[in-house]
Formats: structure tokens, C-alpha cells, sequence
């Protein structure tokens, strides 16, 4: 297996000289291609920067960050980020809005309407193409995002918290929608979430981040079979997810 992101001995502070804050320090891992990692850790450890830093957003650290063994050295075509508060442009139409990355990325504007037709319709949107974001729900607004990282084409995706505002019902579907497109898409994704059945419904692999300076203090190979979408129950409710849930709940120094 090739090995699609790989981060060693990341270090980041943010300012300097006494204020300083230090936030990655000699952080290392790998995540395999078309594997799904979600990262778990407490509040303010890093774990958005970890993202950013992927996504070549700033490049003010030490250490070295490769997507298929390229350095990062800012943001690239192969990387997509989707973010919590959905980061759709208010003035764009949703069609437009999931358009914008394959325009920028030199497609002509008919065909890449046309590529943004055809990923609404696969995230479950289509009819609201001319819509724009602000008359869509929480849960549509993200099946945007969803549509505009995956219209580009990522080989890798990454995901900061992207279903943490919804409920639980739009946040349920939302979580199926995407194990669906990752299993058509074959993607590789990190994945932000504070939410630990999220994570290990999700994921394959948890990693668990300790407090700044953050390291990963546990690693935790989720044993579920693929697919797991028709078996959420079943999984959800077996001794095996709930000991895993009773070892995550005690790593992160949550009351079991
Ligand atoms: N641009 C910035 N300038 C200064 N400090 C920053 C900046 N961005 C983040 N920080 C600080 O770095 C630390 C890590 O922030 P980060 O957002 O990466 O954490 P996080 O684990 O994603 O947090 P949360 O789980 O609450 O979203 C925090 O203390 C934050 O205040």
C-alpha cells in the first residue's frame, strides 16, 4: 500500500519569542491511500493546523509534509478541505459555487457547470443548482462542500469537523452520504471530529492527540467490516464498538 499523506517531524508554533505558542512538535504519520483516519484530541491541540499545514495553507513550520511523496509547498489540485462553516461564497449559486475549483483549475465554464450538475445530483441536491447558500439548510449547505472538494478530483480529502453543527439526523445522513462517495471515490481522508462513535463508525484508524505540543499518544484500528453503511445499528450496538468507545472516552480523560 502507497502511503498518501505523509507528515514527519512537523513543528509549529504560532508567533514568537516569549509568546510563542507551540502547537506541533515532531508530529509523524502516515495515512494509506484510500484509507479514512479521523483524528481525536482535545480542544485546541492542533488538530486544524494539522489540516491547514496539509492543505498548504501557511508553510511557517519544520519538518516535511508529502501528498504521494510530493512536499506540500502550498495549495495543490491533489488536496480539498471541507470545512465545518461550509466556506460557500454567498454571491455564487450552489452550481457555481461547486464549478469554482474546476474553473480555477482551467476547465471551461460550460463543461465545468456541467461536472457540478452531475455532483449535486450525487450528493443529493439536484433541483437546487440555481439556489443560493443562504437558502439552503445546514445539512444541504455541506453537500455543497461536499460536491465542490470532490468536483476537483482530490486524491486527498480533508475534513475539519464537517457535520459538528448539524443534528443528528442530517449529521446521520450526512455520515452515510460521505462513507458512500468514499467508497465509489476511492479517497483518501482525514478527518476532524470531536464526536467518537463518528469516529470509529467512520474511520479505519483513529489517532489520538495528546495536549499542545501535540503528539499522537494512541492509535486505534477500528475492526469494523466494510461496507458498514446498512449495519450502523449492528456495529453501534456490538460489545466490541462499545469497548472501543470505553477506551477512547478514557484516553481523551472523559468521565466513562
Ligand atoms: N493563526 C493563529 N494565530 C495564533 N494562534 C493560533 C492560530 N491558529 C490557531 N492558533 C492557536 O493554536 C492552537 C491550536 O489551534 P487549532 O485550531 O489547530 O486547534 P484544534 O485542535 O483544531 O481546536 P478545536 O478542537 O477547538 O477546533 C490554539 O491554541 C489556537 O488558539
Amino acid at each position: 500500500m502507497t502511503q498518501a499523506i505523509t507528515v514527519e517531524n512537523l513543528t509549529k508554533s504560532y508567533g514568537s519569542g516569549e509568546d510563542a505558542l507551540a502547537v506541533l512538535e515532531n508530529l509523524s504519520f502516515g495515512v494509506d491511500d484510500g484509507e479514512f483516519v479521523a483524528l481525536l484530541g482535545p480542544s485546541g491541540c492542533g488538530k486544524t493546523t494539522i489540516l491547514k499545514l496539509l492543505a498548504g495553507i501557511g508553510n511557517d513550520y519544520q519538518g516535511s509534509i508529502r501528498v504521494h511523496d510530493d512536499p506540500i509547498t502550498g495549495p495543490s489540485g491533489d488536496v480539498a478541505m471541507v470545512f465545518q462553516q461550509y466556506a460557500l461564497l454567498p454571491w455564487k449559486t450552489v452550481v457555481d459555487n461547486v464549478a469554482l475549483p474546476l474553473v480555477l483549475q482551467g476547465k471551461e465554464g460550460t463543461a465545468a457547470r456541467t461536472a457540478a450538475v452531475d455532483w449535486l445530483t450525487r450528493v443529493g441536491l439536484d433541483g437546487f443548482e440555481a439556489s443560493y447558500p443562504e437558502e439552503l439548510s445546514g445539512g444541504m449547505k455541506q453537500r455543497v462542500g461536499l460536491a465542490r472538494a470532490l468536483a476537483a478530483d482530490p486524491d486527498v480529502l480533508l475534513m475539519d469537523e464537517p457535520f459538528g453543527a448539524l443534528d443528528y439526523q442530517t449529521k446521520s445522513e450526512l455520515q452515510t452520504k460521505l462513507l458512500e462517495l468514499w467508497e465509489t471515490e476511492a479517497k483518501t481522508i482525514l478527518y476532524i471530529t470531536h464526536d467518537l462513535e463518528e469516529a470509529l463508525y467512520l474511520a479505519d484508524r483513529v489517532l489520538l492527540l495528546s495536549c499542545r505540543p501535540t503528539s499522537i499518544t494512541r492509535e486505534i484500528a477500528v475492526p469494523f467490516d466494510r461496507p458498514r453503511r446498512s449495519r450502523r445499528v449492528e456495529i453501534e450496538g456490538s460489545a466490541e464498538f462499545q469497548e472501543l468507545k470505553r477506551i477512547l472516552r478514557s484516553e481523551l480523560g472523559l468521565s466513562t
